[in-house]
């Protein structure tokens, strides 16, 4: 079945300014360069929300000389589609040294479009500690939300259609700094169509 060709919606200037825009979103919403500052640690969502999680850390540092922990959770078994995709492999977790407890927590992903993986995340941090608040930033909200759940930072609203899929291709994972969407198949025209 043909697929119209994919769009990049975002090149690898735009993703980087995203991301540049996003720490300074982070930085004003915590009060990171504050004298009072709260610790705040980042937490990424693997695959590409790790890679982002550790960019989204480098930018902070960057622009206000503080080191924001980075860390990453493996959120597998938490999902809640696991019977319908028994091979998904196990990824790794690392929290940063100090835990969690009493930080702000902010979840990093790429793409936010269910919220499932993200209920999957909240799930999992419960397991390694009480942060004072929790927060979530994403490259990407392509809307479609299916639970009650909305990200503190967007780096891109994307509208889509359902039957779209975004994708976020990363050099650390990719090779490459894009988001391109891809349209849904056009199903072959039925006889008598014309
Ligand atoms: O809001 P949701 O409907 O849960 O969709 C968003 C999630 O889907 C993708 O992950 P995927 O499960 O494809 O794994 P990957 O990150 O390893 O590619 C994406 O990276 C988000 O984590
Ligand atoms: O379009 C989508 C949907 C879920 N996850 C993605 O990365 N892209």
């Amino acid at each position: 079945m043909a697929s119209p060709a994919p769009r990049v919606l975002l090149d690898a200037a735009d993703v980087s300014r995203t991301v540049a825009r996003v720490a300074h979103q982070v930085i004003e919403k915590t009060a990171l360069d504050s004298p009072d500052a709260p610790r705040v640690v980042l937490i990424g969502i693997p695959t590409r929300g790790t890679s982002l999680a550790m960019r989204l850390g480098a930018k902070i540092g960057e622009f206000t000389g503080v080191e924001v922990p980075v860390g990453y959770l493996d959120i597998t078994l938490y999902r809640d589609d696991l019977r319908g995709k028994p091979h998904r492999p196990l990824e790794r977790t690392m929290v940063p040294h100090g835990g969690v407890d009493n930080a702000i927590v902010i979840l990093v992903d790429d793409v936010l479009y269910s919220g499932r993986t993200v209920r999957a995340a909240l799930d999992a941090l419960r397991d390694l500690g009480r942060p004072s608040a929790v927060q979530l930033a994403v490259l990407v909200d392509r809307g479609h939300r299916e639970l009650p759940l909305r990200a503190d930072y967007v780096g891109k609203n994307i509208p889509t259609a359902r039957d779209e899929q975004v994708s976020v291709h990363l050099t650390e994972d990719d090779g490459i700094d894009e988001v391109v969407l891809s349209g849904a198949p056009i199903p072959p025209a039925a006889e008598g169509d014309s």
